[in-house]
């Protein structure tokens, strides 16, 4: 047991997998969204999911789809995963900042991104690329400079298993070739 494991979570893969996480106390039935903002530092600054803003109760305001009677649905109501992760920034702004989110920003979360400084977006489903949102807030990013690219894992899962503790590593084999520095 001299040598360090070999099969720990990436830099990549940890923050998209706690933006993840968080997306596991969205209220929406349809759609979990969270976010993980990331300093230069590799430090996670703030993290957010989408639901009811403070004092709108998840049980009263409503979480439909169907537009016909546009106050009867969630879209007037529902923060962002990015604009939360955004507020709750634990640092003084999110200067040069890189977000980690599941799904494309909207046009009003490209908003927030920009003007908060963010300058890099890493998502991880682009499956609203056709709609007028996603395709505004691209022409934003790109005007303001703000990269942004689909993840794609090397390993569609993350599971955490919280039995894991009480297992004996003693048992675990020997490891291979280590990974670069750049992964430390
Ligand atoms: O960028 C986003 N971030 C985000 O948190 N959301 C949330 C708001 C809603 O709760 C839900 C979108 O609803 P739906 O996909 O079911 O129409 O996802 C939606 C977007 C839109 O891309
Ligand atoms: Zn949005």
């Amino acid at each position: 047991m001299n040598n360090k494991r070999e099969d720990y979570l990436s830099w990549t893969d940890y923050f998209m997998a706690t933006a993840f996480l968080a997306a596991k106390r969205s209220k929406d039935p349809c759609s979990q969204v969270g976010a993980c903002i990331v300093n230069e530092d590799k430090k996670i600054v703030g993290v957010g999911y989408n639901g009811m803003p403070h004092g709108c109760s998840d049980d009263q305001f409503p979480w439909s789809k169907e537009k016909k009677y546009k106050l009867g649905t969630k879209y007037l109501f529902v923060c962002h995963a990015e604009m939360n992760a955004i507020l709750n920034k634990n640092s003084a702004d999110v200067k040069n900042c890189t977000m980690y989110v599941g799904l494309f920003p909207c046009n009003e979360c490209a908003k927030l991104i920009i003007q908060s400084g963010i300058r890099e977006v890493i998502y991880m489903s682009d499956k609203h690329s056709h709609k007028t949102e996603t395709v505004a807030a691209k022409l934003m990013f790109d005007s303001a400079g703000v990269k942004y690219w689909q993840y794609i894992p090397q390993n569609p899962k993350v599971v955490i298993d919280f039995t894991e503790i009480n297992w004996n590593n003693m048992t675990q084999l020997p490891s291979s070739p280590s990974k670069s520095s750049e992964e430390n």
